[in-house]
């Protein structure tokens, strides 16, 4: 676990700018280290909008898998999926092969079972830890050392669909849950747990606007995860909070 480093920017366009370059930066030096890199992209507008930024940027995408921290557990061509919203933003776009894109299972390839669509994503999780000589066993299972974890909040403090005061959020054994009764539409969701998110070697959440404000000041100040999921989100190495003013508004 790391103390949270917050950074902050004069609005979202400059921390989501900033956040690309950074995460070029890890990727290549990743690269440079063990030949591959392996990021989780995040989903919301900040997410979506690092996602379009990338699109810009010179990466060698031929070496670098691709995760998702969470998903609507919907219809494959349903235009809720991160999934296809990071395909328009970026995946459509650079030259990633699709073997390193690790999308969930979508709820028709599974006949509506959330709980088997988690279990299928957590050993996709585990299989390319093991590949890659790259894992930490989290609970019951082996999760990738990610290279940095991007992480969208909502106001009150939920990450992936882990969100205040449910069995998800609480979640110590499995790597992945499924979500039933998710208090944002939809309902049905798919996420990596907390102990999950921290396997990663860095966690980086970017976060604006004033009514993000006192989840901020919450999480960074190491609230209990079951009131707020976001102050259960820690990186190894390095936890960074790109905010911008009015997200940092209640820092002391
Ligand atoms: O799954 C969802 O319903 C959303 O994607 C959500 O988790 C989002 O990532 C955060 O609420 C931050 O979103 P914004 O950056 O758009 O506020």
């Amino acid at each position: 676990m790391t103390e949270p480093t917050v950074r902050t920017f004069d609005d979202a366009a400059a921390l989501v700018a900033a956040a690309a370059d950074d995460l070029v930066a890890v990727i290549e030096q990743a690269q440079a280290e063990r030949g591959f890199a392996s990021i989780v992209l995040t989903g919301g507008t900040n997410g979506n909008a690092l996602s379009a930024a990338l699109r810009g940027k010179v990466i060698d995408w031929s070496r670098v898998d691709v995760f998702f921290g969470d998903e609507r557990f919907v219809a494959g061509d349903d235009p809720d999926r991160n999934a296809l919203q990071a395909q328009d933003a970026l995946l459509d776009h650079v030259p990633v092969p699709s073997e390193r894109v690790y999308t969930f299972p979508a709820a028709d390839e599974f006949s509506g079972d959330g709980e088997l669509a988690a279990r299928v994503y957590a050993k996709r999780l585990a299989d390319n830890a093991a590949e890659r000589g790259n894992g930490v066993a989290v609970g019951g299972g082996l999760v990738p050392r990610f290279d940095v974890h991007l992480l969208g909040m909502g106001g009150e403090g939920h990450i992936n669909s882990l969100f205040p005061h449910t069995d998800a959020v609480r979640e110590q054994d499995a790597t992945v849950v499924s979500v039933r009764d998710s208090p944002k539409p939809p309902p049905r969701r798919l996420t990596l747990t907390l102990p999950a998110v921290g396997a990663a070697r860095r966690v980086w959440f970017l976060v604006s606007g004033a009514d993000k404000a006192e989840a901020v000041a919450e999480g960074v100040g190491g609230a209990s995860p079951e009131d707020w999921p976001c102050a259960g989100a820690h990186g190894s190495e390095q936890t960074v909070w790109f905010l911008d003013g009015a997200a940092a508004s209640r820092l002391g």
